[in-house]
């Protein structure tokens, strides 16, 4: 008996969304010129039969798409099929396979609203299946066996790519031509080898069980679009998002997540008008906003995004929106979350 749940398997179920993981070229040289969302989750899985002797693996089909033309409505569906697995007896972990280049919303989007301490992995690749050297495979069987694991659960949502195991809060696709890819600001919590996790860190901030947002709670996400910031930036862009029905504008500012004084007398009127303006920073290796630096946030009732790229911002934004539209509540959990 002892023997029989020592060697038991865990049940991991894999939900495909499509990406270059799923994707195919012509030749095994075309590691960058290829169809991504081609091979369907069967055909993903059995080519790694590795992957039985760790987990018992199924899969499911949820979409299949690249990752650029992802929309809330499928972040709304994927998120809901998940807490439905989550919440079933027999399953113990779940991968998401998925596109990189939105990889890292999705990530952070399950992470705050899945109410699960099951281990929930988003995976990705940056070469097609195809290619000469492709990392799809390795990534993958990566994520079934961190899904499988149960030093995985209440960690919040993580994302295996390139052998680590990264914070989905945290991780951010730095580059599209490597495959060390993704990178977080504040490094890995840990390393998958041969099948095997090993942990260095946690992470901080409020996740999945400890969230106050619960994806069975949320019926549609408000419109929440970035503007770019760059020298000679004019307002045009800030001020059409807005009267397109945007409820908050993620300013996507340089450095310090400063703005331009072209631009700040518009945002000052949409906030006026009940925009809520959101300060991050595009700046490579990630932002780092602080309130009332650069701007006089408490004077402006904006809100900065602190360490939250534009993209991720707008993640929380939308989630947070569902909840209050109080700019002080916005910030509390910009800084908890
Ligand atoms: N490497 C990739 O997956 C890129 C692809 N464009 C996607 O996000 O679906």
């Amino acid at each position: 008996k002892e023997v029989e749940t020592q060697t038991k398997l865990a049940n991991v179920v894999v939900l495909a969304t499509g990406g270059t993981i799923a994707g195919a070229g012509a030749s095994a040289a075309n590691s960058a010129t290829y169809q991504a969302a081609k091979v369907g989750v069967e055909q993903l899985i059995a080519g790694i039969p590795e992957l039985s002797k760790l987990a018992n693996v199924r899969g499911e089909q949820v979409m299949q798409i690249a990752s650029e033309s992802i929309t809330n409505d499928n972040l709304l569906q994927l998120g809901r099929r998940v807490a439905e697995l989550a919440d079933s007896k027999d399953v113990d972990g779940i991968v998401i396979t998925h596109g990189t280049d939105t990889l890292e919303e999705t990530a952070y989007f399950l992470n705050l609203v899945e109410k699960t301490d099951k281990p929930i992995i988003v995976v990705g690749s940056m070469r097609p299946g195809t290619a000469m050297s492709a990392d799809g495979m390795l990534n993958l069987y990566n994520a079934v066996a961190v899904a499988s694991s149960k030093d995985a659960r209440g960690k919040g949502v993580l994302v295996t790519m390139n052998d680590e195991i990264q914070s989905g809060r945290d991780v951010s696709k730095m580059i599209n031509i490597k495959t060390e890819a993704f990178k977080s600001a504040w490094g890995p919590l840990g390393m998958v080898v041969e099948g095997k996790s090993y942990w260095f860190r946690l992470p901080a901030k409020r996740h999945t069980m400890d969230s106050e947002f619960d994806i069975k709670n949320i019926k549609s996400l408000p419109d929440v679009e970035i503007a770019y910031s760059y020298g000679n930036v004019s307002d045009t862009a800030y001020k059409a998002l807005a009267q397109s029905g945007a409820k908050a504008i993620i300013h996507a500012g340089t450095g310090n997540g400063s703005v331009s004084s072209r631009v700040v007398p518009a945002l000052q009127e949409l906030r006026k008008e009940g925009v809520q303006i959101i300060r991050s920073s595009h700046v490579n290796a990630g932002g780092f906003v602080l309130r009332n630096a650069e701007q006089p946030d408490d004077k402006y009732d904006w809100v900065v995004a602190h360490d939250l790229n534009p993209q991720k911002a707008r993640i929380l934004a939308m989630v947070a929106l569902t909840k209050t539209n109080d700019s002080k509540e916005l910030q509390r959990m910009f800084w908890e979350y």
